[in-house]
C-alpha cells in the first residue's frame, strides 16, 4: 500500500524502539558483548596516549642520535601495534555479531506481530495508515541497529575522550580574572567552559535551521519506499500491464513518484547545506576562538610556548570529540527518522483492530448470524441481516448486486471485518475459506501449495495424487515434489481448482467459498461442486456466487440488497 503524508510529531518515546532488546531473554549475552567492546574502546583511548608518550621518547632519542635507545624503542611499538590490531579486528566482529543478533531478535519480533491477529491484512487493506511494512521489517529494522550502535558507540568514545582532555583543559586553561563595573570576576576552567558554550551555541544554531533534515529524510525514505513497491506491482501485475499495453500510464505513474522525489531532494539539499555551512563555519573558527580565549594569558605574560602546546593539544582533542556531536548531526537525524518510522509501525500495531462484529466459536456444528449490520469503513451502511441459522451440512447460495457487500459478509465471518454491528458463531476450528483468487505460495514444491497451510507431511502421496486427478489436474502429477514459481505457471481456473483440491485434502466441517469457480466454464464449475457435495456430504457449504448453473447445488439462497437480506429456501431456490 502506499500512501503519501507527512511524517508525524517527534516524540521522546520514538527512543522506546531501542529498549525491547536490551529487555529480552538475550539481554544479558547483549549487555556482555556491548560491554566487551566498550571496554576495547577504553583500550584505544589508553593506546592513544601510550603511542603519544612513545612518539615523545622516540623522537626525542632521534634528534639527540641516540641509536640504541631508538633502537630499544621498536620492540614495545610492535608488541603494542600487533595488540592494537587484534583488538581492533575483535571490537568489529563483536559490534557486527552483536548487530546481526539484535537484528534477528528484533525482526523475529515485529514479524510476529504482523503475521498475527490479521494485522498484514489491515496494513494492506487500508483498515490502517502504515505504509510499506516490509520496508519497515526488511530494512529499517537492520539500519536501526546498525546506526544505533555506531553512533551510540561513537559517542561513548567520544565523551571519555571529551572527559580526558576536558580536565586537562580546565587544570592548565586556569582562572580568568577580570573587573567589571567595579566588581572583579573569577571564571575557573574558563577554557573549558568557552569550548562547551561555543559548541552548544552551535548546536542549537544546528536545530533552528538543519532540524527540518529529519523530517525531510523521513519522506525521502517514504518515497523511495513508494518507488519500490510502485516497481513491485509492476513485476506481479507485467501480464495485465502489457495487455492492457499500460507502459505509458505506467511511465505516468512512475514520473510523479520520480517528480516527489526529486522535490523532497531538493529540500534535502537545502537543509544539509545549511547544516554544512553552519557545521564547516564551527571547524573554520574554532582556532580563532581559542586563540581570543587567549588573550588575556597573552596580556597577563603567562603564555609561554610550551603551555601553547599543551592548551592547543587539549583544545584540539575535547573540540573534536564535542565536534562529533555536531558533525554527526545528519546521521543522528537519519536514525530520528529510522526511529520514528518503526514507533510509528509499532503504534499501529498495537491499535486495537476496531471489531464491533462479534465473532463467537461455538460448539454447535450450525452457523448462527444475529442483529448483523455490515458498514463501509466511514460508518455507512452495507446491508442489514436478519437472524439466520444454517445447520450442519445445508448448502447456502449468497447472492446480489456488485458492491452490496457479499465477500464483505465471509470477511466478517472470517473476522476480518470488524466494522458495523452483530454476532457470528460457528466452529471456526473446523472451516476453511476459499477466495476468488486462492494464494499458490512461490519457490515451493507443488505437495506444499496443495497442503497449505498445513505442512506438506499432512497428507501421504496416494492422497495428493487421487486430489490431482479429481480436479482434473493429472498433468501435474509428475511435478509433485517439483519447487516452482507456481503463481507464474497456473492459469486463474487451474489455481481455483487447486484451491478445491485444498478442501478436499482439509476435509473442513464448514466451507465458505467466495466466488470460487468464477474462472471456470459451467461443465468445470459442476464438477467441482459434485465433487465438494458427493466427497464432503456432510460440511456445511457457504458460496458466494454469480452463476445460476450452481443454484441447483445449494438447498437455500440469500440475497443482499442494500435494504436488507431475503433467504429463499427448497426448490424454490433452485427453480428460481
Ligand atoms: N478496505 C475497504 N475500504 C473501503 N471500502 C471497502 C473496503 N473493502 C470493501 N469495501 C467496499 O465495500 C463494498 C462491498 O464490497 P464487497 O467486496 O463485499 O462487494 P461484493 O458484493 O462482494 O461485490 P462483487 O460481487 O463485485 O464481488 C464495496 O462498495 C467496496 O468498495
Amino acid at each position: 500500500m502506499q500512501t503519501t503524508k507527512t511524517p508525524p510529531p517527534h516524540r521522546l518515546s520514538d527512543w522506546k524502539v531501542i529498549l525491547p532488546y536490551w529487555r529480552s531473554e538475550e539481554k544479558w549475552r547483549a549487555f556482555a558483548m556491548l560491554g566487551g567492546i566498550i571496554g576495547l574502546s577504553f583500550f584505544y583511548v589508553r593506546a592513544a596516549v601510550w603511542f603519544g608518550k612513545w612518539n615523545q621518547s622516540f623522537f626525542d632519542a632521534m634528534f639527540a642520535f641516540r641509536a640504541q635507545d631508538c633502537l630499544a624503542l621498536l620492540p614495545p611499538y610492535l608488541l603494542m601495534s600487533a595488540l592494537s590490531t587484534a583488538i581492533y579486528v575483535v571490537q568489529i566482529y563483536l559490534t557486527q555479531v552483536l548487530s546481526m543478533r539484535w537484528r534477528l531478535w528484533n525482526t523475529r519480533v515485529y514479524l510476529r506481530q504482523y503475521l498475527s491477529h490479521e494485522t498484514y491484512y489491515r496494513l494492506e487493506h487500508g483498515l490502517e495508515q502504515a505504509d510499506n511494512p516490509d520496508q519497515r521489517i526488511a530494512d529499517d529494522l537492520s539500519q536501526m541497529t546498525i546506526w544505533t550502535l555506531r553512533l551510540g558507540l561513537d559517542a561513548i568514545q567520544a565523551i571519555t575522550t571529551l572527559i580526558s582532555f576536558s580536565i586537562v583543559l580546565w587544570d592548565v586553561g586556569g582562572t580568568l580574572t577580570f573587573t567589571w563595573h567595579g566588581h572583579t570576576f573569577h571564571i575557573p576552567g574558563y577554557l573549558f567552559l568557552g569550548t562547551v558554550l561555543a559548541t552548544l551555541l552551535t548546536s542549537l544554531v544546528l536545530e533552528r535551521f538543519g532540524g527540518p533534515l529529519v523530517n525531510a529524510n523521513y519522506r525521502q525514505q517514504h518515497y523511495d519506499a513508494d518507488l519500490r513497491a510502485g516497481l513491485m506491482d509492476v513485476r506481479r501485475n507485467s501480464e495485465q500491464i502489457a495487455f492492457y499495453g499500460g507502459e505509458d500510464a505506467e511511465n505516468l505513474r512512475f514520473s510523479r513518484y520520480l517528480a516527489q522525489i526529486a522535490s523532497n531532494w531538493r529540500s534535502v539539499v537545502a537543509y544539509t547545506w545549511r547544516a554544512n555551512v553552519i557545521t564547516s563555519f564551527f571547524h573554520q573558527t574554532a582556532s580563532c576562538l581559542l586563540w581570543v580565549m587567549l588573550i588575556p594569558k597573552v596580556l597577563a605574560h603567562t603564555l609561554t610556548i610550551g603551555l601553547y602546546s599543551r592548551i592547543n593539544a587539549a583544545f584540539m582533542q575535547a573540540r573534536s570529540s564535542l565536534q562529533w556531536f555536531i558533525d554527526n548531526y545528519t546521521d543522528l537525524a537519519t536514525l530520528r527518522s529510522i526511529l520514528q518510522r518503526l514507533s510509528e509501525f509499532e503504534r499501529v500495531v498495537a491499535h486495537p483492530f476496531e471489531k464491533s462484529i462479534l465473532r463467537q466459536t461455538g460448539a454447535s456444528p450450525d452457523v448462527r448470524i444475529e442483529n448483523l449490520v455490515l458498514r463501509r469503513p466511514d460508518g455507512s451502511v452495507l446491508t442489514t441481516l436478519p437472524d439466520l441459522t444454517l445447520h450442519a451440512g445445508e448448502r447456502w447460495m449468497i447472492c446480489g448486486a456488485s458492491g452490496v457487500g457479499k465477500s464483505t459478509l465471509l470477511r466478517a465471518l472470517a473476522g476480518l471485518w470488524g466494522y458495523g454491528s452483530g454476532t457470528v458463531t460457528f466452529d471456526t476450528q473446523h472451516a476453511m475459506f476459499v477466495p476468488q483468487r486462492p494464494y499458490v505460495p512461490d519457490g515451493t514444491s507443488l505437495r506444499q501449495v496443495l497442503s497449505y497451510p498445513a505442512t506438506p507431511d499432512q497428507y501421504d502421496t496416494e492422497a495428493y495424487e487421487a486430489v490431482l486427478k479429481q480436479v482434473a489436474l493429472a498433468a501435474y502429477l509428475p511435478k509433485l515434489e517439483d519447487e516452482a514459481e507456481w503463481s507464474q505457471i497456473f492459469s486463474p481456473g487451474e489455481e481455483q481448482r487447486l484451491a478445491i483440491a485444498r478442501v478436499l485434502l482439509a476435509r473442513p466441517q464448514i466451507v465458505f467459498l467466495d466466488e470460487a469457480t468464477s474462472a471456470l466454464d459451467e461443465a468445470q464449475e459442476t464438477l467441482l461442486y459434485t465433487l465438494l457435495v458427493t466427497l464432503l456430504p456432510h460440511a456445511t457449504l457457504v458460496s458466494v456466487a454469480h452463476h445460476a448453473a450452481l443454484r441447483r447445488f445449494h438447498q437455500a439462497i440469500l440475497t443482499l440488497t442494500p435494504e436488507g437480506a431475503t433467504l429463499t429456501r427448497g426448490t424454490e431456490a433452485a427453480s428460481d
